[in-house]
């Protein structure tokens, strides 16, 4: 334990230096954890028996990941999502895709089933406030006990896989009564109930297919995390740890991981975190880089990823080809389909992402990788953020221009305050803040105050609300070519921009303008990009008279071949 708690210590300082001393453990840990089980759940604490972060590791990263997964026979990560498991048919059908699939041995990762995480988060925020004897009856409670049921019931397998969670989570939300608080810890437990049960239906339901499954809770695969309850960072020691318990338990015994997304253990605490709402994806790509697999497969319930969010306008279309700053870029400002940390592991391991429908198993999705051809790429996704908060910050000139943007970004760092983007002059900023902080909370006027209050120390300040983040990602070498097409339309549409961000990632155009016009000026915009032959006529006024293809250098200077 002490060994475990030091290198996970270590792991937070320096994954380096946790690295080498994972290595220099790895004979104590492999004595310390008798039959391979790190850790067992046990109420809010995950006790550590030789430590998920110590036993870290005996690989060194990357050359042995890949060892692992060759020996293991591991090829691909295919991660499935609420929305395909809704139902007993769908976690039938998913069953059936991967085996349909039979040359593939895949780690399999799931999130809860359909809106099982909304539910448990509502049944929390209602067990404080209702009373202890009225914790039974709250209504998603009871929604949740009957899919789980249900599904069972339909998928013919015994209830008792999810009986012993149900009479958990009852107790648990009378706690929660009784307590009448609900901390960002005991939310997290909360809501880990839903991976944790979809995970042992399916992995039950497979083995009763005949396919040998096992089931995995993250937090005791070696998933170590920060104690950032809610939002917490996978640490470096969980690539070796996972890669070695998996290809461990595969080598005794071989059978299909089904893994829990979302979850993990904190290093310092021991207890469940989650990794972020839509965590999964990161799990998933986590799992990826550990064993070092051919390829990280997340199945959604849309065609890839998309143009635009298809909530925002039905005509959105397949975005074929991605890189990976593409898509963090798209993920951070807003587009829901993937959690904004997940292409961080599938960018160091060199892993190309798929994003496939698992409702439309043929159509190709999205392949997301380092690099693409961007020759002939203008724009590629539209994104919108709404409910922002701008602000305008004017130097009263009392400290220098250094001092000043110093100032300014101290005191967002004192508040923990996130930064979306920025643009500045010499006495001024103008800057948008993040409403969920990273998705774990809401930005509340108090604490809006505070910042505004401060920022009067050194400058007059000026908060604007309910503004929206347009972000148009595509190849930052043709923005004089997109800005001109995207402020010829907004000009028709009669909407001013208040703000402009190019930002140095050279993907991502982003545009702050009212909430109450955003919508359409989305739509708008895909119109006249997507939908009216723009983006091909571009093309081939690119092409050189010879008809061969203009090529865009690194430096965005023009060369025709
Ligand atoms: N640009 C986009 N492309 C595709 N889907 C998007 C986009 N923006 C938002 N979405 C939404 O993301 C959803 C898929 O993500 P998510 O609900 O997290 O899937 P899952 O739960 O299966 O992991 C889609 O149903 C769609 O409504
Ligand atoms: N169940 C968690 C984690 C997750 O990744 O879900 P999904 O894959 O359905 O977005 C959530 O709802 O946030």
């Amino acid at each position: 334990m002490a060994a475990a708690l030091r290198l996970a210590a270590v792991a937070r300082d320096s994954p380096a230096a946790a690295s080498r001393l994972g290595r220099e453990r790895a004979s104590l840990c492999a004595a310390a954890r008798p039959g391979g089980q790190c850790c067992a759940r046990s109420g809010l604490v995950l006790r550590c028996q030789g430590g998920a972060a110590a036993a870290a590791a005996t690989l060194k990263k990357g050359e042995a990941a890949d060892g692992v997964a060759a020996a293991a026979g591991f090829t691909v990560v295919m991660k499935f999502g609420g929305s395909s498991l809704a139902s007993a048919t769908r976690m039938r059908e998913v069953a059936d895709l991967i085996l349909s699939f039979p040359e593939e041995t895949p780690v399999v990762v799931l999130s809860a089933m359909g809106k099982t995480t909304n539910n448990l988060l509502l049944a929390g925020e209602k067990a404080v406030s209702c009373g202890a004897p009225k914790a039974s009856e709250i209504d998603e409670l009871a929604v949740i006990k009957e899919l789980h049921l249900r599904t069972i019931d339909e998928l013919g397998l015994d209830s008792s896989i999810v009986s012993g969670f149900l009479d958990e989570l009852e107790q648990l939300l009378k706690g929660v009564a009784m307590m009448k608080e609900l901390t960002l810890r005991t939310r997290d437990y909360l809501v880990s109930f839903g991976e944790c049960m979809s995970t042992r239906i399916f992995s039950a339901y497979l083995n009763k297919l005949g396919k040998k499954a096992r089931q995995y809770d993250a937090f005791d695969l070696g998933f170590i995390t920060t104690d950032d309850f809610t939002n917490a960072d996978i640490l470096e020691a969980t690539y070796p740890a996972v890669a070695k318990r998996l290809h461990g338990d595969w080598i005794d015994d071989p059978a299909i991981p089904i893994v829990t997304g979302f979850l993990g253990k904190g290093w310092k605490s021991c207890a469940v975190t989650t990794l972020g709402r839509g965590g999964s994806d990161l799990t998933a790509t986590t799992i990826g880089k550990a064993l070092g697999l051919r390829e990280i497969q997340v199945w959604k319930d849309v065609d890839g990823v998309l143009t635009c969010d298809p909530n925002i306008y039905a005509n959105a279309v397949p975005v074929p080809y991605l890189t990976f700053d593409e898509a963090a870029e798209l993920a951070y400002f807003g587009a829901q389909v993937l959690h904004p940390q997940s292409m961080r592991p599938a960018r160091e391991g060199g892993i190309p992402v798929r994003v496939k429908n698992s409702y439309n198993r043929h159509a190709p999705g999205t392949v997301i990788t380092k690099t693409r051809d961007m020759r002939k790429s203008i724009l590629t996704s539209i994104v919108l953020k709404s409910n922002i908060t701008m602000l305008d910050i004017v130097s009263t000139r009392m400290l220098g221009q250094y001092g000043f943007l110093a100032k300014v970004f101290s005191i967002f760092e004192d508040l923990g305050i996130s930064v979306d983007s920025v643009a500045t002059s010499e006495v001024s900023i103008s800057l948008t803040l993040d409403p969920s902080k990273l998705w774990s909370r809401e930005l509340i006027q108090q604490e809006l105050d505070h910042v505004v209050e401060e920022l009067e120390k050194i400058a007059v300040v000026h908060l604007l609300q309910h503004r929206s983040i347009i972000s148009l990602i595509g190849n930052v070498q043709r923005s004089s070519l997109i800005l001109e097409k995207a402020f010829n339309v907004l000009r028709r549409n009669g909407v001013n921009v208040q703000m402009i961000s190019q930002g140095a990632s050279k993907v991502n155009i982003s545009l702050v303008v009212n909430d109450s016009e955003a919508k359409q000026c989305v739509q708008a915009l895909h119109s006249a990009f997507f939908e009216n032959g723009f983006l091909s006529e571009v093309e081939e006024a690119d092409l050189a008279p010879n008809g061969a293809p203009v090529l865009v250098s690194s430096n965005g200077a023009i060369n025709g071949n």
